[in-house]
């Protein structure tokens, strides 16, 4: 594993096993024992084919093995191949239904709290909080979402346009302008953070955002790994982390508190004072754990799933230069109507029909997400099988993405396959989920990544990468170039 964080704040050598051995030891320390209890118990049940693999490690190393890979579908293909597309296996300490297929989508994605409700590793909840939106249920679910939904809708979008935008235009201007060669991932990973940096919480220092960056990929890197708080583990040192993280936003907290209460600021300005604004129906605002737990959340969420697919789809576009013409041609179509230092607006990203095909197709053939898991709250009966109350399940976009069935030549880049009037089968093409746990920043990212290809076309006449066959793994997720993706910049005259 690379050393992450290397350039910032905190300096984080790796000095444990990486990630899929702790999950292992995690499983061995024995989490599955209700497992165990629990599928003997109910032998008697109609239980999935599948294989539940070694005692308490059940298959954790093969499912990350395969996600850490070039070929990260391999874990679910090998096994729709072996037992059909509901399998049962055992991950990361517990028996785990694997749903593969648009029917296995829709049961889990439409289902949220009648049959299933979200479910993580436990390291995973202990860091990123269990007040988040991505942990809490039913009505608590419901609140978060609509105190998230203020910031990240697409009426509030449109006014943060004009800020990414600068963000956008500086980063081109400072890193990469009058460069005959870059390395696109770490570049991108600094861009995306800033982003986030400025539009969750107005920071425009550098220095705090290479310390706040350094900070989430020390809680990154913990996230991962076996949740044993004490001295020398990856974990504690992410606990740290997040300890730090929330001692710098709860200053900004109550900096902003003072500036709202006294009227220099008005609410709508960016997450903070949207989160710090909010009342549910009741009146009632949200706690202080809450705020911090979605700004760790939101971090997290908005970060590496973002930084894949705008480091990717350059890739593509660069070896498939029919798609690239196309996608300048209606880029160049929008600056020509625009005077000497206009930006886009919103109403100029709706005429990026084509642009917006190619980022798509990118999300399918390099899912940045591989699905999620969510627990069984009642026994289900699916396919003639019975998921027991208490497994896990888990949905997956590797099971529809890349395969022949649904989607013709999945090899290849082919952004038409998106065009209107071209309608995909249900729960076919599902980068961001469905139903109320759908991504709540899919809108965000569309527009970052639609602002991404505008801001390079409108500076780059062109790309070559400079070795096409560079390894696309994750480690363990989102996929990306393991050598962070050199290529020379033909400069736009
Ligand atoms: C291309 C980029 C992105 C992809 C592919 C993506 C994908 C996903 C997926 C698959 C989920 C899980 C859905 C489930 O549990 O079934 C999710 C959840 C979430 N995402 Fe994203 N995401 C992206 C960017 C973002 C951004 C930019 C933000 C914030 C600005 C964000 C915020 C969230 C949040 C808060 C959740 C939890 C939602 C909930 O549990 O209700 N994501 N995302």
């Amino acid at each position: 594993m690379d050393t992450i964080g290397a350039n910032f704040g905190e300096v984080i050598q790796p000095e444990y096993s990486p990630a899929i051995i702790s999950l292992a030891l995690a499983a061995f320390l024995g989490i599955v024992i209700f497992s165990i209890f629990s599928y003997n118990r109910r032998s008697s049940v109609n239980l999935p084919p599948g294989n539940l693999g070694l005692p308490f490690i059940g298959e954790t190393i093969q499912f990350l093995g395969a996600l850490q890979s070039e070929k990260p579908h391999t874990f679910f293909d090998e096994r729709v191949k072996k037992f059909g597309k509901v399998f049962k296996t055992s991950l990361i300490g517990d028996p785990t239904v694997v749903l593969c297929g648009p029917a296995g989508n829709r049961l889990v994605l439409s289902n949220e709290d009648k049959l299933v409700q979200s479910a993580g590793p436990k390291s995973f909840l202990k860091l990123f909080g269990e007040d988040s939106v991505a942990a809490k249920r039913e009505e608590g679910h419901r609140i978060l979402r609509s105190a998230l939904g203020r910031f990240l809708g697409p009426q509030a979008l449109q006014n943060y346009i004009g800020k990414m935008n600068s963000e956008m235009q500086r980063h081109f201007d400072e890193k990469w302008k009058g460069k005959d060669e870059v390395k696109v991932l770490p570049l991108v990973r600094g861009l995306i953070f800033s982003i986030a940096t400025s539009l969750f919480f107005n920071i425009n220092d550098d220095r705090q955002r290479e310390q706040l960056h350094g900070l989430l990929d020390t809680i990154l890197v913990g996230s991962m790994t076996i949740p044993l708080n004490i001295p020398g583990t990856l974990f504690r040192k992410a606990v740290k982390a997040r300890a730090k993280l929330d001692e710098i936003l709860f200053a900004l907290i109550e900096s902003r508190r003072r500036e709202l209460r006294s009227g220099l600021n008005s609410g709508n300005q960016d997450l903070l004072s949207s989160l710090l604004t909010f009342k549910d129906e009741k009146g009632i605002p949200l706690t202080d754990k809450e705020i911090l737990d979605n700004f760790s959340v939101m971090l997290h969420a908005s970060y590496d799933t973002t930084v894949s697919p705008t480091v990717l789809i350059l890739k593509l576009l660069a070896s498939n230069p029919e798609s690239y013409e196309k996608v300048v041609q209606e880029q160049l179509g929008i600056l020509a109507g625009k005077k000497e230092g206009e930006e886009v607006n919103w109403k100029d990203l709706k005429a990026m029909p084509y642009t917006w095909q190619a980022i798509q197709e990118t999300l399918r053939m390099y899912p940045p997400a591989f699905g999620m898991f969510r627990r069984a709250i009642t026994d289900i009966h699916f396919e003639g099988y019975t998921i027991p109350k208490g497994w896990a399940i888990v949905w997956t976009t590797y099971s529809t993405n890349g395969r022949e069935e649904y989607f013709n030549e999945p090899d290849k880049f082919k952004p038409s396959r998106f065009e209107e009037g071209k309608p995909l089968d249900p729960y076919t093409f599902i980068p961001f989920g469905a139903g109320v746990r759908i991504c709540a920043g899919w809108e965000f990212a569309k527009t970052e990544l639609l602002l991404f290809v505008h801001h390079f076309v409108k500076n780059f006449s062109g790309c070559i990468v400079i070795d096409p066959n560079e390894k696309i793994s994750g480690d363990p997720f989102p996929p990306l170039p393991t050598s962070g993706q050199r290529m020379k910049l033909i400069p736009r005259s």
